[in-house]
């Protein structure tokens, strides 16, 4: 550390950022560059009446050096990074897909000491260019032990590729059947599959019988529906059958009920390895819902477990506008 005065000549050991109110806050001096008589003021202006200028320490690393490490180490498939600025590294997704963060590691982590990564929650959908994670340490120079540590620990995220599954729609309900009132839930469906390039390869009615909704499913699969989606009928009225057609079509519940708001009458099942969901009413009214955690994940290829849906329940009631 040198008085900014005599630092003249010498290398800056880090960039300096410079907050300006309304106009602007970035990186005003660069890492590496030679400090000349001009940026003198300049640095005064900005507080600076000391710097720290560069040369090497065994055994420590460089905020820069150490977060790039991190950003190596951590970083699994479909992740890109931007060269560190500030002393930090952003990771960011390098296509529209699935963000995974294994928090429990990430976790790990953060508790070694120096070490600060931050992201963006687990399961989230993420377009491309998004950034996912800012990877940091705290001091200018910090042990290189730590940063090993952490390497040893593996990678902690990826962003998993999206194929679009073949659709097959089952819309329940006498009222839309018997045509008394317009199909206002096969749109909202279609518009969110559409989203994702998922075709619909079937789409059929049907009553509130339990017999010709599980009918209806088994056709889906058979005209080569990769996934099936039944809408309403999923509360607890009288005429709600869908869950138990879901049931007699054949298909193993994995959840009926998630812990999730909007969404929570939701089901989830397989028929082979065909998923079956239950949309309730929620899906075709609310914006968002847990249809739309959970499709991403089904087009990421996961195979959905129970322990998957009881886990959504921390956070997973939306805020309401
Ligand atoms: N006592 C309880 N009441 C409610 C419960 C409950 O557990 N106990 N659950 C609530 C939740 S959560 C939801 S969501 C809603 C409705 O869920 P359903 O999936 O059973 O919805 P439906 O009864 O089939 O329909 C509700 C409403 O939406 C209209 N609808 C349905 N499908 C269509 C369609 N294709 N096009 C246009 N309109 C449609 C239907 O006519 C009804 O008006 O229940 C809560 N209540
Ligand atoms: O299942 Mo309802 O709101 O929770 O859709």
């Amino acid at each position: 550390m040198v008085p900014t005065e005599q630092a003249v000549g010498l290398m800056y050991a880090h960039d300096l950022t410079r907050i300006v109110p309304g106009e602007g806050k970035g990186p005003r001096f660069r890492r590496g560059q030679v400090v000349r008589p001009e940026d003198v003021p300049v640095l005064l202006a900005m507080g600076k009446e000391h710097l720290y200028v560069w040369e090497p320490h065994p055994g420590m690393l460089h905020e820069e050096e150490a977060a790039l490490r991190l950003a190596e180490a951590g970083a699994g498939g479909g992740l890109r990074w931007d060269p560190p600025a500030e002393g930090k590294v952003s990771l960011r997704a390098a296509f529209r897909g699935l963000l995974r963060v294994d928090a429990a590691r990430l976790e790990a982590i953060n508790a070694i000491g120096d070490i600060t990564i931050a992201t963006l929650r687990d399961a989230t959908l993420v377009e491309e260019d998004t950034v996912v994670a800012g990877c940091k340490v705290t001091p200018l120079l910090v042990a290189e032990e730590q940063i090993r540590r952490a390497e040893a620990m593996g990678r902690w995220i990826e962003v998993k590729p999206l194929a679009p599954l073949r659709a097959g729609l089952v819309v329940t309900g006498s009222e839309v059947y018997k045509g008394r009132i317009p199909d206002k839930f096969g749109p909202v469906v279609e518009e969110k599959l559409a989203r994702f390039g998922c075709p619909v390869v079937y789409k059929a009615y049907s009553n509130d019988q339990a017999e010709m909704t599980a009918a209806k499913i088994r056709e889906a699969v058979e005209a080569g529906a990769q996934m099936v989606l039944c809408t309403g009928g999923m509360s607890v009225d009288p005429d709600d059958a869908t869950p138990g057609a879901i049931r007699r079509a054949g298909a193993d519940v994995v959840t009926y009920g998630v812990p999730f708001l909007p969404g929570s009458m939701f089901l989830f099942a397989y028929l082979g390895d065909v998923p079956v969901m239950g949309l309730p009413g929620a899906v075709m009214w609310e914006k968002v819902t847990v249809f739309d955690v959970v499709l991403p994940r089904v087009l990421a290829g996961e195979r959905l477990s129970k322990a998957d849906f009881v886990r959504l329940g921390h956070g997973g009631l939306l805020p309401r506008e």
